[in-house]
């Protein structure tokens, strides 16, 4: 993976060339993270496999290393070899360096907790698609029996003077991060917690899974309630991560806009299938094999869509943004309700320049009931198409954002200049070799 150089930090695209090939597709981000963070739980040894090589990655190693963990990374193999049968605290100023670019460091809370008593979770960062805030996670916490001081100037000091202890609770809104929280916190908390509202993301059963193989007590109810009755000790695990069903989606977006074919090896369909329905209902066609998904523009008119993102198994957000370009060329109007994040769609604007018809309103142009209604947010996108669009020169918002750019540039005609590239490093594996590979004309 290329470090981030400021000079170098800039995409120079000729698109207006269908994407053409074959790439792999490894194990998701959303999830080696978190797994990452679990390992901390035990002290011994744990593997992780199918590991891409993602910024995201090398920030969770050198956070682990931080608290005396030793990480060995094997990028080429996907293999990260985690020791942490000895932790210690941080420096909190280093912790503060390394957590701007994500979420991550907010899970470390209930590890740090049983193995050194004390967490310090600094300023987090991510993508910047809403205010984000922590609220679900730190009152989880305070239900386990944490004390949360904010008072801290460069972060937020948690203890458990008198440990964890199992509890009641309940997500406002099953939040991904908040079930994760509760999952890290409670596996060793005394006594039994029932988490219900849970989150149930394909990446969080993943983490479920390697919690169990590490002696965790824990189920899941078809309401959304998951139980996790503590125990007193975890041990190491060795798994092999799902695929990232996110970076599978975008590839099939950039085929679809390119009026492309891409095999995109390491895909899975069941993880898949809203996506797959939406894809079709476009006009995309795809090939669903053992090892793979081959995605396709079979020619014609793609058509438009109505689509509102949501927690699983609904429309993903992370999918919509990728989506979104390839509905520029749709023949009518698309519409695209965001209810999971309040301010997703600030990437459309570039798009607009290039030469795309999309209004933002405010109101929720859908049926899902949304925590936006009454505020004012831009979270709905009308989008009429088919429009060409011109290259121009684009500022990367976010990660998804930006992969969705890079499909605009490879779409227009013209050159495009795309600026700010390395933050698609964050959780898109090799993307410029993978471009390369499939016949972009990039430099
Ligand atoms: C690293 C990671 O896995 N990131 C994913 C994770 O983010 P993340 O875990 O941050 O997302 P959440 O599911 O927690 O957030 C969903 C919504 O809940 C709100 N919320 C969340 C927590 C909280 O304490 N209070 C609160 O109000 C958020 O502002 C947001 O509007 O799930 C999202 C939803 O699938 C994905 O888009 C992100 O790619
Ligand atoms: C929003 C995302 O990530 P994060 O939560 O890490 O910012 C994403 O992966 O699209």
């Amino acid at each position: 993976m290329a470090t981030v150089d400021p000079q170098n930090d800039v995409l120079h695209v000729v698109g207006g060339k269908p994407l053409g090939g074959s790439i792999h597709v490894r194990g998701a981000k959303n999830f080696v993270s978190k797994a990452m963070v679990a390992a901390l739980l035990a002290p011994g040894v744990s593997v992780l496999k199918n590991v891409p090589e993602i910024r995201d990655v090398q920030v969770v190693s050198d956070l682990l290393r931080l608290h005396g963990v030793k990480v060995n990374v094997q990028p080429k193999e996907g293999v990260v070899t985690i020791d942490a049968s000895t932790v210690e605290l941080a420096d909190v100023a280093d912790v503060d360096t390394l957590s701007g670019s994500s979420r991550i460091p907010i899970l470390f809370s209930g590890p740090l907790l049983y193995r050194m008593g004390e967490a310090f979770i600094p300023a987090l960062g991510g993508c910047r698609i809403g205010s984000r805030p922590i609220d679900f996670h730190l009152d989880t916490l305070r239900k386990l029996g944490a004390k949360v001081d904010k008072e801290h100037e460069a972060g937020i000091h948690i203890t458990a003077p008198n440990g964890l202890h199992g509890a009641k609770i309940h997500l406002p809104y099953p939040s991904v991060g908040a079930t994760e929280q509760t999952l890290l916190a409670a596996v060793l908390a005394e006594g039994k917690t029932e988490l219900s509202g849970a989150a149930t993301e394909p990446e969080i059963m993943d983490l479920v899974a390697v919690l169990q193989k590490m002696g965790a007590q824990i189920s899941v109810d078809v309401d959304r309630t998951i139980r996790i009755e503590g125990v007193k000790k975890l041990k190491g695990y060795t798994h092999t991560a799902l695929p990232d069903r996110i970076e599978a989606a975008s590839w099939a977006s950039a085929a679809l806009a390119t009026h492309g074919d891409i095999y995109v090896e390491g895909a899975q369909q069941p993880d898949m299938m809203t996506f797959l329905n939406v894809f079709r209902k476009i006009g995309g066609e795809f090939d669903i094999r053992d090892e793979g998904i081959r995605f396709w523009h079979p020619g014609g008119d793609l058509h438009p869509v109505a689509i509102e993102t949501d927690v699983h198994p609904g429309f993903m957000t992370d999918w919509q943004q990728p989506l979104v370009v390839a509905l520029t060329q749709a023949k009518g109007l698309s519409i695209v309700h965001e209810t999971v994040y309040e301010n997703r769609f600030g990437f459309t604007r570039p798009l607009v320049q290039m030469g795309a018809t999309i209004q933002l309103y405010r109101e929720c142009l859908g049926s899902l009931p949304c925590r936006f209604q009454q505020r004012n947010f831009e979270h709905s996108a009308v989008i009429f198409g088919p429009t060409p669009l011109q290259g121009q020169i684009i500022d990367v918002p976010d990660l998804r954002g930006g992969f969705s750019h890079l499909i605009a540039a490879l779409t227009a005609t013209g050159p495009s200049e795309v600026r700010g590239i390395s933050l698609i490093d964050r959780g898109y594996e090799d993307f410029r070799e993978k471009l390369v590979a499939l016949g972009a004309n990039i430099d």
